[in-house]
Protein backbone atom coordinates (compact mmCIF):
# COMPACT_ATOMS: atom_id res chain seq x y z
CA UNK A 1 0.00 0.00 0.00
CA UNK A 2 1.35 3.25 -0.97
CA UNK A 3 2.60 5.43 1.92
CA UNK A 4 0.44 8.59 2.43
CA UNK A 5 2.55 11.34 2.31
CA UNK A 6 3.18 13.14 5.53
CA UNK A 7 2.48 16.88 6.21
CA UNK A 8 5.44 18.13 6.36
CA UNK A 9 6.29 16.86 3.15
CA UNK A 10 3.36 17.25 1.25
CA UNK A 11 3.50 21.48 2.28
CA UNK A 12 3.02 22.70 -1.54
CA UNK A 13 -0.15 25.37 -1.57
CA UNK A 14 -1.19 24.13 2.27
CA UNK A 15 -0.12 27.02 3.50
CA UNK A 16 -0.93 30.41 2.07
CA UNK A 17 2.16 32.26 4.27
CA UNK A 18 5.14 30.04 4.07
CA UNK A 19 5.89 31.54 7.27
CA UNK A 20 3.54 29.67 8.57
CA UNK A 21 5.38 25.91 7.27
CA UNK A 22 5.67 23.78 10.37
CA UNK A 23 8.90 22.85 9.54
CA UNK A 24 9.90 26.05 10.02
CA UNK A 25 7.74 26.72 13.10
CA UNK A 26 9.02 29.73 15.08
CA UNK A 27 6.90 31.39 17.59
CA UNK A 28 8.86 35.14 18.83
CA UNK A 29 6.40 35.66 21.52
CA UNK A 30 6.45 32.00 22.89
CA UNK A 31 6.95 32.19 26.67
CA UNK A 32 8.78 28.62 26.34
CA UNK A 33 11.56 29.81 24.21
CA UNK A 34 15.01 29.91 25.23
CA UNK A 35 15.67 33.46 24.45
CA UNK A 36 19.80 33.16 23.97
CA UNK A 37 20.94 35.22 21.58
CA UNK A 38 20.13 39.29 21.44
CA UNK A 39 22.67 40.00 18.53
CA UNK A 40 24.64 36.94 17.36
CA UNK A 41 26.04 38.31 14.11
CA UNK A 42 28.86 39.67 16.41
CA UNK A 43 30.09 35.86 17.25
CA UNK A 44 30.47 35.28 13.67
CA UNK A 45 33.86 35.36 11.94
CA UNK A 46 33.84 37.64 9.70
CA UNK A 47 32.32 40.23 11.39
CA UNK A 48 34.39 43.43 11.96
CA UNK A 49 33.88 44.25 15.38
CA UNK A 50 33.94 48.29 16.40
CA UNK A 51 37.20 49.85 17.40
CA UNK A 52 35.85 49.57 20.92
CA UNK A 53 35.49 45.69 20.65
CA UNK A 54 39.20 45.20 19.81
CA UNK A 55 41.17 44.28 22.65
CA UNK A 56 45.16 43.67 22.95
CA UNK A 57 46.07 44.87 19.59
CA UNK A 58 46.74 48.84 20.09
CA UNK A 59 50.37 48.14 19.53
CA UNK A 60 49.66 46.37 16.19
CA UNK A 61 47.11 49.02 14.56
CA UNK A 62 49.27 52.02 14.86
CA UNK A 63 51.95 49.80 13.34
CA UNK A 64 50.14 48.67 10.24
CA UNK A 65 48.53 52.28 10.17
CA UNK A 66 52.31 54.24 10.23
CA UNK A 67 52.47 51.70 6.95
CA UNK A 68 49.05 53.26 5.48
CA UNK A 69 49.88 56.58 6.42
CA UNK A 70 50.83 58.32 3.15
CA UNK A 71 47.68 57.61 1.74
CA UNK A 72 45.93 60.39 3.61
CA UNK A 73 48.10 62.60 2.12
CA UNK A 74 48.12 61.46 -1.37
CA UNK A 75 51.56 59.42 -1.42
CA UNK A 76 52.61 55.92 -1.88
CA UNK A 77 51.51 53.31 1.14
CA UNK A 78 53.99 50.90 1.94
CA UNK A 79 53.41 47.24 1.26
CA UNK A 80 52.91 44.93 4.41
CA UNK A 81 53.11 41.06 5.50
CA UNK A 82 50.92 40.39 8.92
CA UNK A 83 52.42 37.09 10.02
CA UNK A 84 50.77 34.69 12.78
CA UNK A 85 49.11 31.53 14.51
CA UNK A 86 45.23 31.54 13.23
CA UNK A 87 42.95 33.34 15.37
CA UNK A 88 45.35 36.20 16.23
CA UNK A 89 43.05 39.09 14.86
CA UNK A 90 45.44 39.16 11.82
CA UNK A 91 42.87 39.85 9.18
CA UNK A 92 40.99 41.95 11.96
CA UNK A 93 43.62 44.45 12.39
CA UNK A 94 44.36 44.35 8.52
CA UNK A 95 40.80 45.04 7.74
CA UNK A 96 40.24 47.79 10.85
CA UNK A 97 42.70 49.91 9.85
CA UNK A 98 42.32 49.69 5.79
CA UNK A 99 38.99 50.94 6.76
CA UNK A 100 39.75 53.65 9.22
CA UNK A 101 42.52 54.52 6.69
CA UNK A 102 39.98 54.63 3.57
CA UNK A 103 37.88 57.36 5.71
CA UNK A 104 40.81 59.41 6.86
CA UNK A 105 42.13 59.76 3.68
CA UNK A 106 38.17 60.19 2.18
CA UNK A 107 37.89 63.26 4.51
CA UNK A 108 41.17 64.75 3.44
CA UNK A 109 39.85 64.39 -0.46
CA UNK A 110 42.23 61.32 -1.24
CA UNK A 111 39.62 58.66 -2.98
CA UNK A 112 41.24 54.90 -1.94
CA UNK A 113 39.61 51.53 -3.22
CA UNK A 114 40.17 48.91 -0.36
CA UNK A 115 39.49 45.47 -1.35
CA UNK A 116 39.31 42.07 0.84
CA UNK A 117 40.27 39.13 -0.84
CA UNK A 118 40.43 35.55 0.47
CA UNK A 119 42.71 33.18 -0.91
CA UNK A 120 41.89 30.35 0.05
CA UNK A 121 38.88 30.69 -2.26
CA UNK A 122 40.61 32.91 -5.06
CA UNK A 123 43.36 30.66 -5.39
CA UNK A 124 44.76 31.08 -8.81
CA UNK A 125 45.91 34.67 -10.54
CA UNK A 126 42.58 34.62 -12.61
CA UNK A 127 40.19 34.40 -9.83
CA UNK A 128 42.24 36.91 -7.51
CA UNK A 129 42.18 39.34 -10.60
CA UNK A 130 38.62 39.10 -11.30
CA UNK A 131 37.72 39.77 -7.37
CA UNK A 132 39.74 42.74 -7.24
CA UNK A 133 38.98 44.75 -10.32
CA UNK A 134 35.29 43.59 -10.11
CA UNK A 135 34.66 44.80 -6.74
CA UNK A 136 36.84 48.19 -7.19
CA UNK A 137 34.52 48.73 -10.73
CA UNK A 138 32.22 51.64 -9.93
CA UNK A 139 30.23 51.37 -12.84
CA UNK A 140 29.18 55.20 -12.71
CA UNK A 141 32.43 56.65 -13.10
CA UNK A 142 34.53 53.78 -15.07
CA UNK A 143 30.79 52.53 -17.20
CA UNK A 144 32.79 49.52 -17.51
CA UNK A 145 30.83 45.82 -17.56
CA UNK A 146 33.35 43.20 -16.62
CA UNK A 147 32.72 39.98 -17.39
CA UNK A 148 32.27 36.89 -14.91
CA UNK A 149 33.74 34.42 -16.56
CA UNK A 150 35.55 33.62 -20.45
CA UNK A 151 38.23 36.22 -19.97
CA UNK A 152 42.08 35.30 -18.11
CA UNK A 153 43.85 37.36 -16.05
CA UNK A 154 45.88 39.37 -18.31
CA UNK A 155 42.24 40.96 -19.50
CA UNK A 156 41.33 41.59 -16.02
CA UNK A 157 44.25 43.78 -15.09
CA UNK A 158 44.04 45.59 -18.16
CA UNK A 159 40.44 46.28 -16.72
CA UNK A 160 42.22 47.03 -13.57
CA UNK A 161 44.56 49.49 -14.93
CA UNK A 162 42.19 51.49 -16.48
CA UNK A 163 39.60 51.23 -13.54
CA UNK A 164 42.54 52.72 -11.12
CA UNK A 165 43.60 55.47 -13.31
CA UNK A 166 39.79 56.26 -13.69
CA UNK A 167 38.49 56.12 -10.14
CA UNK A 168 41.40 56.58 -7.38
CA UNK A 169 44.35 57.93 -6.37
CA UNK A 170 44.56 55.13 -4.09
CA UNK A 171 44.25 51.58 -3.32
CA UNK A 172 44.64 48.93 -0.60
CA UNK A 173 44.59 45.19 -1.35
CA UNK A 174 43.93 43.23 1.92
CA UNK A 175 45.29 38.85 0.63
CA UNK A 176 44.27 37.11 3.33
CA UNK A 177 45.64 33.29 3.38
CA UNK A 178 48.37 34.51 0.70
CA UNK A 179 50.43 31.09 1.38
CA UNK A 180 47.32 29.37 -0.63
CA UNK A 181 48.06 31.23 -3.62
CA UNK A 182 49.08 29.07 -6.25
CA UNK A 183 51.11 31.96 -8.00
CA UNK A 184 52.53 35.04 -6.70
CA UNK A 185 53.23 36.38 -10.10
CA UNK A 186 49.90 38.49 -8.47
CA UNK A 187 52.16 40.28 -6.11
CA UNK A 188 54.02 41.14 -9.05
CA UNK A 189 51.48 42.39 -10.94
CA UNK A 190 50.06 44.55 -7.95
CA UNK A 191 53.32 46.37 -6.42
CA UNK A 192 54.83 46.95 -9.42
CA UNK A 193 52.06 48.16 -11.57
CA UNK A 194 52.81 52.26 -10.86
CA UNK A 195 56.74 52.14 -11.39
CA UNK A 196 55.81 50.08 -14.80
CA UNK A 197 53.89 52.33 -15.98
CA UNK A 198 50.39 50.90 -16.23
CA UNK A 199 48.52 52.61 -13.40
CA UNK A 200 48.91 55.92 -12.45
CA UNK A 201 47.11 55.05 -8.73
CA UNK A 202 49.45 54.31 -6.10
CA UNK A 203 48.64 50.65 -4.59
CA UNK A 204 49.15 49.08 -1.15
CA UNK A 205 48.91 45.56 -0.58
CA UNK A 206 48.48 43.86 2.75
CA UNK A 207 49.16 40.22 2.84
CA UNK A 208 48.22 38.00 5.34
CA UNK A 209 49.71 34.77 6.02
CA UNK A 210 49.61 32.29 9.36
CA UNK A 211 52.82 30.76 7.63
CA UNK A 212 56.05 32.31 8.76
CA UNK A 213 58.45 30.79 6.46
CA UNK A 214 56.21 32.14 3.61
CA UNK A 215 58.67 34.93 2.93
CA UNK A 216 60.90 32.12 2.17
CA UNK A 217 59.36 30.62 -0.53
CA UNK A 218 58.78 33.70 -2.68
CA UNK A 219 60.87 34.26 -5.71
CA UNK A 220 63.87 36.78 -5.41
CA UNK A 221 61.75 38.98 -7.89
CA UNK A 222 58.97 39.26 -6.14
CA UNK A 223 60.68 40.09 -2.59
CA UNK A 224 62.44 42.75 -4.22
CA UNK A 225 58.99 44.15 -5.67
CA UNK A 226 57.35 44.15 -2.84
CA UNK A 227 60.05 45.57 -0.51
CA UNK A 228 57.46 44.77 2.45
CA UNK A 229 56.93 45.49 6.14
CA UNK A 230 56.97 42.89 8.07
CA UNK A 231 54.90 42.05 11.51
CA UNK A 232 54.66 38.78 13.33
CA UNK A 233 51.24 38.83 15.59
CA UNK A 234 51.80 36.59 18.68
CA UNK A 235 48.88 34.71 20.12
CA UNK A 236 46.73 36.18 22.82
CA UNK A 237 46.66 34.67 26.31
CA UNK A 238 44.11 33.46 29.10
CA UNK A 239 43.63 37.29 30.13
CA UNK A 240 43.12 38.61 26.54
CA UNK A 241 40.86 36.15 25.42
CA UNK A 242 38.41 36.89 28.39
CA UNK A 243 38.58 40.97 27.68
CA UNK A 244 37.73 39.74 23.98
CA UNK A 245 35.01 37.87 24.52
CA UNK A 246 33.57 40.28 27.43
CA UNK A 247 33.40 42.93 24.89
CA UNK A 248 30.71 40.51 22.82
CA UNK A 249 28.93 39.74 25.64
CA UNK A 250 26.23 41.43 24.71
CA UNK A 251 25.73 39.07 21.61
CA UNK A 252 23.82 37.10 24.52
CA UNK A 253 21.04 38.40 26.55
CA UNK A 254 21.18 39.87 29.88
CA UNK A 255 21.87 37.23 32.84
CA UNK A 256 22.46 34.00 29.81
CA UNK A 257 25.83 33.45 30.35
CA UNK A 258 26.44 32.05 33.75
CA UNK A 259 29.53 33.56 35.54
CA UNK A 260 32.49 30.97 34.51
CA UNK A 261 31.38 30.07 30.92
CA UNK A 262 33.67 33.48 29.33
CA UNK A 263 36.65 32.54 32.21
CA UNK A 264 36.21 28.65 30.80
CA UNK A 265 36.14 29.47 27.33
CA UNK A 266 39.03 31.67 27.18
CA UNK A 267 41.58 29.03 29.46
CA UNK A 268 40.22 26.14 26.98
CA UNK A 269 41.06 28.04 23.73
CA UNK A 270 44.89 29.25 25.70
CA UNK A 271 45.53 25.87 26.23
CA UNK A 272 46.01 25.42 22.76
CA UNK A 273 47.29 28.20 21.51
CA UNK A 274 45.41 31.24 22.45
CA UNK A 275 43.31 31.50 19.07
CA UNK A 276 40.45 34.34 19.61
CA UNK A 277 38.52 32.60 16.54
CA UNK A 278 38.11 29.35 18.49
CA UNK A 279 36.97 30.86 21.61
CA UNK A 280 34.35 32.94 19.95
CA UNK A 281 33.36 29.75 18.12
CA UNK A 282 32.78 27.85 21.34
CA UNK A 283 30.89 30.60 22.94
CA UNK A 284 28.35 30.71 20.08
CA UNK A 285 28.27 27.19 19.91
CA UNK A 286 27.94 27.05 23.66
CA UNK A 287 24.69 29.33 23.25
CA UNK A 288 23.11 27.56 20.40
CA UNK A 289 23.54 24.31 22.15
CA UNK A 290 21.75 26.23 25.51
CA UNK A 291 19.10 27.05 22.54
CA UNK A 292 18.77 23.73 21.22
CA UNK A 293 17.78 22.16 24.99
CA UNK A 294 15.51 25.40 25.42
CA UNK A 295 17.03 26.43 28.41
CA UNK A 296 17.83 30.02 29.91
CA UNK A 297 21.15 29.80 30.78
CA UNK A 298 24.61 28.49 29.31
CA UNK A 299 26.36 26.58 31.71
CA UNK A 300 30.22 25.26 31.87
CA UNK A 301 28.82 22.17 30.61
CA UNK A 302 27.65 23.56 27.04
CA UNK A 303 31.11 25.36 27.11
CA UNK A 304 32.60 21.77 27.53
CA UNK A 305 30.34 20.06 24.77
CA UNK A 306 31.04 22.95 22.00
CA UNK A 307 34.81 22.79 22.48
CA UNK A 308 34.72 18.62 21.81
CA UNK A 309 32.51 19.74 18.89
CA UNK A 310 34.65 21.96 17.75
CA UNK A 311 37.50 19.53 18.46
CA UNK A 312 35.86 16.47 16.67
CA UNK A 313 34.92 19.20 13.36
CA UNK A 314 38.40 20.37 13.03
CA UNK A 315 39.78 16.49 12.98
CA UNK A 316 37.19 15.87 10.19
CA UNK A 317 38.55 18.68 8.78
CA UNK A 318 41.82 16.43 8.78
CA UNK A 319 40.30 13.55 7.86
CA UNK A 320 38.19 14.75 5.00
CA UNK A 321 39.10 13.20 1.57
CA UNK A 322 40.30 10.15 3.36
CA UNK A 323 38.99 6.61 2.71
CA UNK A 324 36.67 4.42 4.99
CA UNK A 325 40.18 1.97 5.65
CA UNK A 326 41.93 4.80 6.99
CA UNK A 327 39.01 5.04 9.12
CA UNK A 328 38.94 1.79 10.23
CA UNK A 329 42.17 1.97 11.21
CA UNK A 330 42.25 5.27 13.06
CA UNK A 331 39.61 2.95 14.95
CA UNK A 332 41.86 0.62 15.24
CA UNK A 333 44.55 2.52 16.65
CA UNK A 334 42.15 4.38 18.90
CA UNK A 335 40.75 1.20 20.53
CA UNK A 336 44.08 -0.14 21.32
CA UNK A 337 44.91 3.43 22.57
CA UNK A 338 41.96 3.32 25.27
CA UNK A 339 42.70 -0.36 26.23
CA UNK A 340 46.22 0.10 26.99
CA UNK A 341 46.28 3.33 28.45
CA UNK A 342 49.76 2.71 30.03
CA UNK A 343 51.23 1.81 26.76
CA UNK A 344 52.86 5.04 24.52
CA UNK A 345 52.82 3.86 21.23
CA UNK A 346 51.48 0.57 18.78
CA UNK A 347 53.63 -1.51 16.43
CA UNK A 348 52.24 -1.86 12.87
CA UNK A 349 51.52 -5.28 13.82
CA UNK A 350 49.43 -4.62 16.42
CA UNK A 351 47.32 -2.10 14.53
CA UNK A 352 47.21 -4.47 12.32
CA UNK A 353 45.68 -7.51 14.31
CA UNK A 354 43.20 -4.73 15.48
CA UNK A 355 42.26 -4.05 12.07
CA UNK A 356 41.68 -6.85 10.70
CA UNK A 357 39.31 -7.77 13.30
CA UNK A 358 37.60 -4.62 12.95
CA UNK A 359 36.93 -4.77 9.04
CA UNK A 360 35.59 -8.63 9.52
CA UNK A 361 33.06 -6.91 11.74
CA UNK A 362 32.45 -4.16 9.50
CA UNK A 363 32.30 -6.94 6.85
CA UNK A 364 34.17 -4.64 4.68
CA UNK A 365 37.47 -5.61 2.60
CA UNK A 366 40.93 -6.25 4.55
CA UNK A 367 44.12 -4.62 3.25
CA UNK A 368 47.64 -6.45 3.41
CA UNK A 369 49.58 -5.28 6.21
CA UNK A 370 52.04 -3.90 4.00
CA UNK A 371 49.17 -1.19 2.99
CA UNK A 372 48.18 -0.67 6.10
CA UNK A 373 51.75 0.40 7.02
CA UNK A 374 52.10 2.71 4.18
CA UNK A 375 48.52 4.60 4.86
CA UNK A 376 49.92 4.78 8.68
CA UNK A 377 52.71 6.60 7.33
CA UNK A 378 50.64 9.01 5.25
CA UNK A 379 49.10 9.75 8.22
CA UNK A 380 51.89 10.90 10.21
CA UNK A 381 52.66 12.87 7.29
CA UNK A 382 49.17 14.58 7.72
CA UNK A 383 49.76 15.13 11.63
CA UNK A 384 47.45 12.49 12.47
CA UNK A 385 49.53 10.28 13.37
CA UNK A 386 53.11 9.95 15.28
CA UNK A 387 55.23 7.62 13.93
CA UNK A 388 58.71 6.85 16.14
CA UNK A 389 61.32 4.37 15.35
CA UNK A 390 61.98 2.50 18.49
CA UNK A 391 63.44 -1.04 19.44
CA UNK A 392 66.57 -1.87 17.63
CA UNK A 393 68.05 -3.73 20.97
CA UNK A 394 70.15 -6.35 20.47
CA UNK A 395 69.46 -8.75 17.62
CA UNK A 396 66.12 -7.47 17.01
CA UNK A 397 65.57 -4.82 14.25
CA UNK A 398 64.07 -1.77 14.82
CA UNK A 399 60.39 -0.81 14.04
CA UNK A 400 57.83 1.66 13.71
CA UNK A 401 55.55 2.75 16.97
CA UNK A 402 52.82 4.80 15.90
CA UNK A 403 50.13 6.86 17.78
CA UNK A 404 46.92 9.13 17.95
CA UNK A 405 47.90 12.79 18.31
CA UNK A 406 44.75 13.92 18.82
CA UNK A 407 42.50 12.63 21.98
CA UNK A 408 41.00 9.23 21.75
CA UNK A 409 37.62 10.10 22.34
CA UNK A 410 37.67 12.89 19.62
CA UNK A 411 39.01 10.47 16.89
CA UNK A 412 36.72 7.74 18.11
CA UNK A 413 33.60 10.42 17.51
CA UNK A 414 34.61 11.24 14.62
CA UNK A 415 35.46 8.23 12.75
CA UNK A 416 32.34 6.84 13.61
CA UNK A 417 30.49 9.75 12.08
CA UNK A 418 31.25 7.93 9.27
CA UNK A 419 27.82 5.26 7.93
CA UNK A 420 30.11 2.82 7.50
CA UNK A 421 31.96 2.83 11.04
CA UNK A 422 28.99 3.68 13.31
CA UNK A 423 27.78 0.02 13.49
CA UNK A 424 30.90 -0.33 15.46
CA UNK A 425 30.14 1.39 18.21
N1 LIG B 1 42.12 41.59 19.48
C1 LIG B 1 40.88 41.16 19.19
N2 LIG B 1 39.81 41.78 19.72
C2 LIG B 1 38.57 41.37 19.44
N3 LIG B 1 38.29 40.33 18.64
C3 LIG B 1 39.32 39.66 18.09
C4 LIG B 1 40.66 40.05 18.33
N4 LIG B 1 41.47 39.23 17.64
C5 LIG B 1 40.69 38.36 16.99
N5 LIG B 1 39.40 38.61 17.24
C6 LIG B 1 38.25 37.87 16.69
O1 LIG B 1 38.65 36.51 16.55
C7 LIG B 1 38.23 35.96 15.30
C8 LIG B 1 39.43 35.52 14.49
O2 LIG B 1 40.24 36.65 14.18
P1 LIG B 1 40.96 36.86 12.78
O3 LIG B 1 40.13 36.26 11.69
O4 LIG B 1 41.35 38.25 12.65
O5 LIG B 1 42.23 35.94 13.00
P2 LIG B 1 43.39 35.59 11.98
O6 LIG B 1 44.66 35.78 12.73
O7 LIG B 1 43.22 36.36 10.72
O8 LIG B 1 43.14 34.06 11.77
P3 LIG B 1 43.34 33.15 10.44
O9 LIG B 1 44.80 33.11 10.19
O10 LIG B 1 42.80 31.83 10.86
O11 LIG B 1 42.54 33.82 9.35
C9 LIG B 1 37.41 37.05 14.64
O12 LIG B 1 36.06 36.84 14.98
C10 LIG B 1 37.92 38.33 15.28
O13 LIG B 1 36.92 39.32 15.27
Amino acid sequence: MAEEPSQLSDFDGRYEDPADDPLFDFDEDDPDRANIFARKELLKVGHVPESGRIVGRDGEIKAVAAELRPIVRGDPPNNVIIYGKTGTGKSLVARHVTERARRAAESNGVSVGTVYVDCAQHNTQTRVARTVTRSLNETDETDLDIPRAGIGSGEYYDYLWEILDTAYESVIIILDEVDRLDDDDILMQLSRARESGKADCHLGVIAVSNKIEYRDQLNERVKSSLREEEFVFQPYDANQLREIMKHRRDAFHDGVLSDDVIPLTAALAAQEHGDARKAIEILRHAGELAERENVDTVVEEHVRDAQEWAEIDRFEELLRGSTTQVKFILYSLALLTEENPNEDGFSTNRIYERYQATTEKADAKTLSEHRVYELLKEQAFLGVVESTRTGGGRGEGSYLEHRLVQDTGIVLKSVLRDSRLEDLA
